[in-house]
């Protein structure tokens, strides 16, 4: 599917700013306004998923790069069209999917393995033989949060990498003979829009490399200790950069000569993108996945209650670094994708506003979609999805607002956390993605957490903080906090229940998440299975 819009400003001379989005569900290359998030005009293709086995999800690493082209070509394409000219493209920024894991061989450029996406589950066991290398017996996820900021899990592409060395026989041989490459999306984009084999780049950017768990959260450097946990050699990692500064040229295409001047993984590039700048500013993007990240200014929060430690930008070698608490949900739009593909209750996401306001609420119907485990703050490998509080009169518009709900719940469970660990309760959230095009959603969100939601301006706030952070690079005097449009007001959604309807409800979330929780290992024992199959 490609789509792709086109400004009606008659004013087409630059300059513009390009960035390169690309996400989980789809790659978009966007055309704006340098210094503006006026967007000229973009063009996006969907990136499909190959789901080789339950709890895998891949992706085709010429897949990615084709698509990426794709979008390049066809949005100069509409440049020209529109009469603008592509040499007024002074800079792009790179912004992606974290965490997916690439690797390959660097005397060919082609890749050893198809990417492993950032929500693939097949590393479950690879963490649980981690865990057991743990001093003392402790295994303890937390065991690397000093180091890293991040607990033990399949999301992180350490794991994943580890995964790659132990049971693809041409990565382990290509890392032993120093042959093989690792890289996150940004990393494999880059190598090959810049040359590939022939002279390609092998970088990445801060924000990007603390999703690995192999840098340190302090350096801003791999660390050898991590390298030596998972089992990986150095000669495998990128150059880690700040996120905006020179890190090469496109070597071929419309875009041919032009500088690649930012780079940052997509929740950090929404953070640069809502203005949250300063130390106490909030974003949550709700897409596949749904990822609040709170801005703590230069100094490193570690999270007693189940958050993130990640960088949050860079802007420059000499900048200081900005940090960030993460909450992830692994699973938000992605569960109406499962509700459209697999249960056939919806047949598209233009249908769940409509079908979520036919009833006045989810009569009592609460589901945790943890189809790959639960994230933050609970950190459950082994959680399950649950769909509870069924009766006769459930319908399918209660299971759509139920889901609906479900991703408003989760976000007040990372809100909760992040209030003791920072102590500071948030006023406002910012808001942006693919499901916030939904009014009611942003209605339900607010009353379930009790706060103002404002949603941002424009949805493509992730590519925007791509093209912001690129062009700050050529132009230092660009003030990334002031106006990006003429008018900045936004829409603001504020709650209508009273908070002792909201806790109500909140407790009863609770009660669905401690049925999610260890799924995986209260199943029946084997034994017990075959005595109940033998009834
Ligand atoms: N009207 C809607 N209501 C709820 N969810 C929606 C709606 N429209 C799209 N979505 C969800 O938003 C997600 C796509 O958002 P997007 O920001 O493009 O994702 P990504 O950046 O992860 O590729 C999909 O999972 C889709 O199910
Ligand atoms: O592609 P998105 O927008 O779902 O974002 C994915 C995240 O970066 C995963 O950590």
């Amino acid at each position: 599917m490609e789509t792709g819009s086109e400004s009606a400003d008659v004013n087409m001379s630059g300059p513009f700013i390009g960035a390169i989005d690309e996400g989980t569900t789809s790659a978009r290359f966007m055309i704006f306004r340098a210094g503006t998030d006026d967007i000229v005009c973009y063009h996006q293709i969907e990136v499909p998923s190959i789901f080789v086995k339950e709890g895998w999800c891949e992706q085709d690493p010429r897949v990615i790069t084709n698509t990426v082209n794709e979008c390049i070509e066809g949005a100069c394409k509409k440049l020209v069209a529109l009469g603008g000219k592509v040499k007024d493209i002074l800079a792009i920024g790179i912004t992606n999917q974290r965490e997916s894991t690439l690797i390959w061989d660097k005397n060919t450029g082609e890749a050893l393995a198809n990417a492993i996406i950032w929500l693939d589950n097949r590393t479950t066991s690879t963490v649980e033989d981690l865990l057991e290398t743990i001093p003392n017996n402790a295994r303890n996820i937390n065991y690397l949060r000093p180091l890293c900021g991040l607990p033990l899990s399949p999301y992180f592409s350490g794991v994943k990498l580890r995964w790659l060395r132990d049971n693809v026989a041409t990565v382990k041989r290509a890392m032993d003979a120093g042959d093989a490459m690792f890289g996150t999306i940004d990393t494999w984009l880059m190598y090959n829009l810049t040359g590939g084999v022939n002279g390609g780049v092998h970088k990445t950017d801060v924000t990007n490399a603390s999703r690995t768990m192999l840098m340190n959260i302090e350096t801003l450097q791999w660390d050898g200790n991590l390298l030596k946990f998972f089992g990986l050699p150095r000669s495998i990692l990128p150059e880690i950069c700040s996120s905006a500064e020179h890190f090469g040229v496109i070597a071929a295409g419309s875009l041919k000569g032009i500088p690649i001047t930012a780079d940052l993984g997509d929740q950090q590039a929404a953070l640069v993108g809502q203005q949250c700048l300063s130390k106490g500013q909030a974003k949550a993007t709700y897409g596949t996945g749904c990822f609040l990240l709170y801005n703590t200014g230069p100094s490193i929060v570690h999270s007693q209650h189940g958050l993130l430690t990640t960088v949050g930008y860079q802007l420059g070698r000499k900048a200081t670094p900005y940090y960030a608490l993460e909450g992830s949900v692994s699973i938000a739009g992605a569960a109406f994708n499962w509700l459209r593909d697999n249960i056939g209750l919806i047949q598209n996401t233009g249908q769940i506003e409509t079908m979520a306001s036919m009833v006045d609420n989810s009569l009592d119907v609460y589901f945790v979609p943890a189809f790959n485990g639960l994230y933050a703050p609970y950190w459950n490998q082994d959680a399950r999805g649950v769909l509870c509080g069924l009766s006769e009169e459930t319908t399918s518009e209660h299971i759509v607002r139920a889901t609906l709900e479900a991703v408003c719940f989760q976000v007040r469970d990372i809100l909760d956390s992040m209030h003791k660990d920072c102590k500071i309760p948030l006023a406002k959230l910012m808001v942006d993605g693919g499901m916030t095009v939904n009014n009611l959603f942003l209605q339900l969100q607010s009353d379930l957490v009790g706060i103002h939601v404002l949603r941002a301006k424009i949805a493509e706030t992730t590519a925007l903080g791509a093209a912001m952070a690129a062009y700050k690079t050529i132009a230092p005097q660009y003030n990334m906090e002031g106006p990006l449009s003429k008018s900045d007001e936004r829409d603001v959604v504020k709650p209508k229940i009273n908070s002792t309807e909201r806790n109500l409800r909140y407790q009863k979330w609770k009660m669905a998440i401690e049925r999610s929780l260890n799924w995986e290992t209260s199943s029946l024992a084997q034994g017990e299975r075959e005595s109940f199959d033998g009834v």
